[in-house]
């Protein structure tokens, strides 16, 4: 799986955290578009990069942080073909796999404990899409853009 990861200043920390955690799984190609120092950046500007990679399919997921997870999710659900999920525990991000097939997570480096975060990350790249009736329901969000 490849992954492209982005932050605001907001959450490097948790940027850090997280690749360590996708490091673990050992066949996962992670590419960090930054930001890479505490310098106040705005999170649309690292939306547009989580989400290029992911709409172009250079990676088949992304994870976008920030403060909160608000203001970054808003912006990925903007880019075409970007469904973003913010996750900020376990439940959710299972289910934005099961039901929704996000793929994009973003979650709250203000907000998330290092342990959380973790649990979350792995929940998220290790559950599939359930399809189905679900299916039918994510096909009618994607219609939605062509409105
Ligand atoms: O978008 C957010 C809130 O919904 C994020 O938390 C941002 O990281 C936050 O707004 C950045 O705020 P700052 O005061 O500029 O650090």
């Amino acid at each position: 799986m490849r992954i492209t990861i982005g932050s605001d200043h907001g959450a490097v920390a948790l940027k850090e955290e997280v690749k360590m955690v996708l490091k673990e799984y050992g066949d996962i190609e992670v590419t960090d578009v930054g930001t890479f120092g505490t310098d106040a950046v705005d999170y649309p500007d690292i939306a547009a990069k989580v989400c290029a990679d992911v709409a172009s399919g250079k990676s088949d997921r992304g994870i976008a942080l920030c403060g909160t997870g608000i203001g970054i999710s808003i912006a990925c659900n903007k880019i075409k073909g970007i469904r973003c999920a913010l996750c900020n525990d376990v439940y959710s991000a299972k289910m934005s796999r099961h039901h929704n097939d996000a793929n994009v997570l973003a979650m709250g480096g203000r907000v998330l404990g290092f342990g959380p975060a973790g649990e979350i990350v792995r929940a998220w790249v290790e559950t599939g899409f359930d399809g189905g009736r679900h299916e039918r329901r994510v096909n009618k969000i994607m219609a939605l853009e062509k409105e």
